[in-house]
């Protein structure tokens, strides 16, 4: 199946049809899913999802429980690949090439495709340590570029000034907030692309969500976002495109401000209403 084009606006609509009318950004698509299915074991989890990503905007994945929002924020940096027994269909085109084409070095991909996950996750290492992580791993060692990294990535995720004089004491010391702000320092010193965002602010109480939304406001731009919240005015607030899943379905996909104010589908409807959830 071909994947829709972006600004395929259907004159009629029904329940099944997924809507296009997305917000474009300056440099266009950054992915393409296309009719990508995906199965855990003998259950499938999603059915023919096909969707655009605008490069360098925020796009927010929405729906009830168990619609399917991680599995495929996962799918796009193949970390489901871990899984026994995962079977997936379709393509996740990025820059020209299918990330499941069996060529592709995922390690690389993960690069390019840093990843935030619900509970901040840093190393029991030191504050330092966690942001150069990736350039270890990759055996750089000059000090020069591994403090300039350093300095770089705090900058982007607004820490810098709060942790500029403890670098070398212990990550574990930091609040939920700032831990999870290190954690998207260390997805930004890998100099990705593509930033994947899993609830990222759902441990976190209401002063450090804000922060980092504020936070991914300022990304926008510089990183294609990609973030499933549950939260329906975090998604107003942060995304540019809003797509609405349901049972491993993409159900509603368009600007953010469209899908909240006037969404095309009754489904779509109740839930940013709150009618279900
Ligand atoms: N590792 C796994 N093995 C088997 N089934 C899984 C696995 N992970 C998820 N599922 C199933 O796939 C479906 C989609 O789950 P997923 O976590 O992607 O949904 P979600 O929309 O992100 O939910 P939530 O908002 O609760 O996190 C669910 O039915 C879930 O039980």
């Amino acid at each position: 199946m071909v994947a829709l084009a972006a600004d395929d606006v259907r004159p009629s609509v029904t329940e099944t049809e997924t809507v296009y009318h997305l917000k474009r950004g300056p440099e266009g698509t950054a992915l393409a899913i296309e009719d990508f299915r995906l199965w855990y074991g003998a259950a499938q989890a999603l059915h023919g999802v096909s969707m655009t990503v605008e490069r360098g905007l925020v796009t927010a994945l929405i729906g009830p429980s168990g619609c399917g929002k991680s599995t495929l924020l996962r799918s796009l940096n193949r970390m489901n690949d871990l899984i026994d027994g995962l079977r997936t269909g379709g393509r996740v085109m990025f820059d020209g090439t299918d990330i499941y084409d069996r060529r592709v070095d995922v390690i690389a991909l993960r690069k390019r495709m840093g990843m935030v996950f619900q509970k901040p996750n840093p190393f029991p290492m030191s504050i330092f340590e966690n942001v150069i992580y990736p350039l270890r791993v990759d055996g750089i060692r000059d000090r020069h570029v591994l403090e300039e990294t350093v300095e770089r990535a705090l900058k982007g995720s607004a820490l810098w000034d709060e942790v500029k004089d403890r670098l070398h004491q212990s990550a574990l010391g930091m609040s939920g907030g700032q831990q999870q702000r290190l954690c998207i320092a260390r997805a930004i010193a890998a100099d990705p692309e593509v930033l994947l965002m899993d609830e990222p602010c759902s441990a976190l109480d209401p002063i450090a969500t804000a922060k980092i939304e504020e936070l991914i406001d300022d990304l926008s731009g510089r990183y294609t976002i990609i973030i499933v919240t549950h939260n329906m005015q975090q998604a107003a607030r942060v995304s540019d495109n809003t797509a609405f899943m349901y049972l491993g379905r993409l159900i509603e996909y368009g600007e953010t401000e469209a899908m909240f104010t006037n969404p095309k589908l009754g489904r779509t409807r109740d839930y940013v209403t709150g009618r279900f959830g």
